[in-house]
């Protein structure tokens, strides 16, 4: 499985032009397809749910082109009647093209059979096909009762009259329904039972109907009324906005990252509901202004967010954002009126206190609800997706919160914004970090050091981590066992209190600089399941301000995305010379042929093994110390620090 490793970040200020919002995306192509005359679409979501309709509407014989100058789609109606009356149609996990499509060709008069993933297969879609049926559809399951895959038939549709619809599960049947009614010609009743949920996603329905002419009267939300008689008219040119679900990711970012943060594609006179995301965050102390076409972001003057306590039924997308941003306040959130997560691209609701939970995170979980506590402080965790874009995208947020973060499968984004990380990354600045790598007192250790107190940085001597799991190994006799060794890394009992090392409570900030200990380092440094221990806790020391980390492979793994690469190095004789100083100066005992002969196989070994061997990266600057004097290595470093 792929992975993506977030590095903390600093901060978050910028501005992203928005992907087209998904919802009207389908929406429109699905009316654009269905009206008379052609539809040229601005700016529509180019993503794998999009695809799908697309891919669906071409099965039907609907004739589509993407302008290739200025991405535009030019879709050509079929005043109502799809040309090809029997196909198979494979709809992914897009919810925004299944119901609909449901709707549309259980009221066309042909065959059909319409499957998706087999998360699909576990979205329910029974209160949809009771509605169809009510008006003579034909529709069968042809896996559970209740759910897709579907087969549709030719049906006995009867016109007109009153058809009743479930509101409260997803208020994608009510839209389904919507749209397909004026297929019928004649005057549809629509009453929802139950309380309807998502209402704005409905508003946009009505919104887009009205743009192809139809125009629905509505009674509250409980009785809708689709005209008789009328048909979609293409209104010619249509511009989908941006996402506003989307934009919740980056106005987050500016929230908890200092900001600001600019959105561009949604604001004041967008008809998308989830701009109300905008409002909520304001309770939150963010500072929010809203243009006619842009949003922006900032966080509250006094750092911290305040708790919050809402209902969220309105924005059932963008409130997963907020429960990640529930980890950034004062004191313990409620997210209420959520039960809809629980159908959607996978139980939203298990798999945000799941995830939440792994970093450390205390969250109760509730039918419709959450309660989440933020913690003092997060442990870093890799997050798994379920492939579900917005587990991906809100869960990037957490980098902004002091620690790395690993998102599983992180393409799940392309579900509806494929250039998601690159946008996040565009808008975020990560703890910056210096990687000096080198061999044995080439000057690393002192250089790095130096450097670390002259920025204000952090720093982190990789080389003593490797050493103590030798020590470990050494007093537990388990230098020749690569699994013992291995859990004494992964279990590592070892503190830095105030430049002293211990282990287990032990001081050892001597016995680990011996040469038996460096040997042993060195060894079970090319055990992969020791590095792989030792990796999280490495990247762990990455903090505001900085870093200045060193080592073998601080550059090539550790931290492949430092903006600064040093490779220190000094012949053999040189470093002998020095190491030898040094043992002596600690009234360690040092022989210097023993001790060069030492350091040539270290170096080979060090450089030899399969993991994350010594070499010097394209990308670092070398530092040949030989002739260079302490203060000479620590001015060439500075002066080349980007
Ligand atoms: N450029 C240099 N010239 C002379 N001595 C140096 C230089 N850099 C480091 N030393 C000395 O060499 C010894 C080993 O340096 P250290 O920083 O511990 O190396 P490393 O971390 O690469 O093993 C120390 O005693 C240090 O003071
Ligand atoms: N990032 C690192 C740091 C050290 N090591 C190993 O740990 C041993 C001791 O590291 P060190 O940095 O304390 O050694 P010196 O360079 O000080 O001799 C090295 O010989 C390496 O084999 C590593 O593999 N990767």
């Amino acid at each position: 499985m792929e992975t993506l490793d977030l590095p903390p970040m600093i901060r978050a200020a910028g501005t992203v032009r928005l992907p087209g919002s998904k919802s009207i995306s389908n929406r429109v192509l699905l009316l654009a397809a269905l009206a008379d005359g052609q539809t040229r679409v601005h700016d529509l979501l180019r993503s794998d749910d999009t695809e799908r309709m697309l891919e669906a509407l071409r099965t039907l014989g609907v004739n589509w082109q993407c302008d290739a100058a200025s991405g535009a789609y030019r879709v050509d109606g079929v005043a109502g009647r799809f040309p090809v009356t029997e196909a198979d149609l494979f709809l992914g996990n897009a919810g925004t093209a299944f119901r609909p499509l449901t709707a549309a060709l259980a009221l066309s008069g042909g065959n059909y059979r319409l499957s998706g993933v087999p998360r699909m297969h576990e979205r329910p879609i029974g209160d949809l096909v009771d509605a169809l049926s009510q008006l003579g559809a034909a529709i069968t399951y042809t896996g559970n009762a209740g759910y897709p895959p579907l087969s549709i038939g030719k049906g006995a549709i009867r016109a007109g009259g009153t058809v009743s619809v479930r509101g409260d599960v997803s208020s994608q049947f009510l839209t389904a329904l919507l749209m397909a009614a004026p297929l019928t010609g004649v005057e549809i009743h629509i009453e929802v039972v139950g309380e309807l949920i998502s209402k704005p996603y409905i508003e946009i329905t009505l919104n887009l109907m009205a743009r192809f002419g139809v125009t629905v009267t509505r009674e509250g939300w409980q009785r809708f009324t689709v005209p008789g008689g009328v048909r979609y008219r293409s209104p010619g040119d249509i511009h989908v906005e941006g996402d506003a679900s989307s934009a919740s990711y980056f106005l987050a970012a500016g929230a908890v990252g200092g900001g600001p943060v600019r959105v561009e594609g949604v604001g004041r006179d967008s008809i998308q509901g989830d701009v109300r995301f905008a409002e909520a965050i304001a309770q939150l102390g963010v500072e929010v202004t809203l243009g006619d076409t842009w949003i922006e972001a900032r966080g509250p003057a006094d750092g911290r967010l305040k708790a919050f306590d809402m209902d969220l039924n309105h924005i059932p997308d963008a409130a997963m954002t907020l429960a990640v941003m529930a980890v950034f306040c004062d004191g313990p959130c409620h997210l209420r009126n959520i039960a809809s997560w629980r159908v959607k691209e996978t139980d939203r609701i298990a798999a945000m206190a799941t995830e939440l939970r792994k970093l450390g995170v205390e969250v109760e979980e509730f039918d419709d609800a959450l309660r989440v506590v933020p913690p003092t402080e997060l442990r870093h965790a890799a997050i798994d997706t379920y492939d579900d874009h917005r587990m991906a995208m809100c869960f990037s947020l957490i980098s902004l919160a002091g620690v790395g973060v690993t998102i599983n499968d992180p393409a799940c984004v392309n579900k509806t914004f494929p250039v998601y990380f690159d946008a996040y990354r565009s808008i975020t600045e990560a703890v910056p970090v210096i990687a000096i790598d080198g061999p044995s007192a080439s000057g690393k250790g002192t250089v790095a050091a130096r450097v670390a107190e002259a920025l204000g940085y952090h720093y982190l001597d990789s080389g003593s981590l490797y050493r103590l799991v030798a020590l470990a190994a050494i007093q537990a006799d388990a230098g020749d066992d690569p699994a013992a060794v291995a859990a004494l890394a992964e279990a590592l009992p070892a503190e830095f209190v105030g430049g002293r090392i211990l282990l287990s409570g032990a001081d050892v900030t001597d016995a680990i600089r011996s040469e038996d200990c460096a040997a042993m380092a060195s060894k079970v440094a090319a055990i992969p399941a020791v590095r792989d221990a030792l990796l999280e806790r490495q990247r762990a020391y990455r903090r505001a301000p900085g870093l200045v980390a060193e080592g073998r492979d601080m550059g090539s793994v550790v931290f492949p995305d430092a903006a600064n690469k040093f490779f220190l190095t000094a012949s053999v004789t040189a470093r002998a010379e020095r190491r030898y100083k040094q043992l002596m100066e600690k009234g360690l005992p040092a022989n210097i042929d023993s001790l060069s002969e030492e350091l040539s196989l270290r170096d080979a070994r060090d450089a030899a093994r399969s993991v994350a061997p010594l070499m010097k990266l394209p990308d670092a600057i070398l530092v040949e110390t030989s002739d260079m004097s302490i203060d000479e290595a620590v001015r060439f470093v500075t002066e080349r620090i980007a």
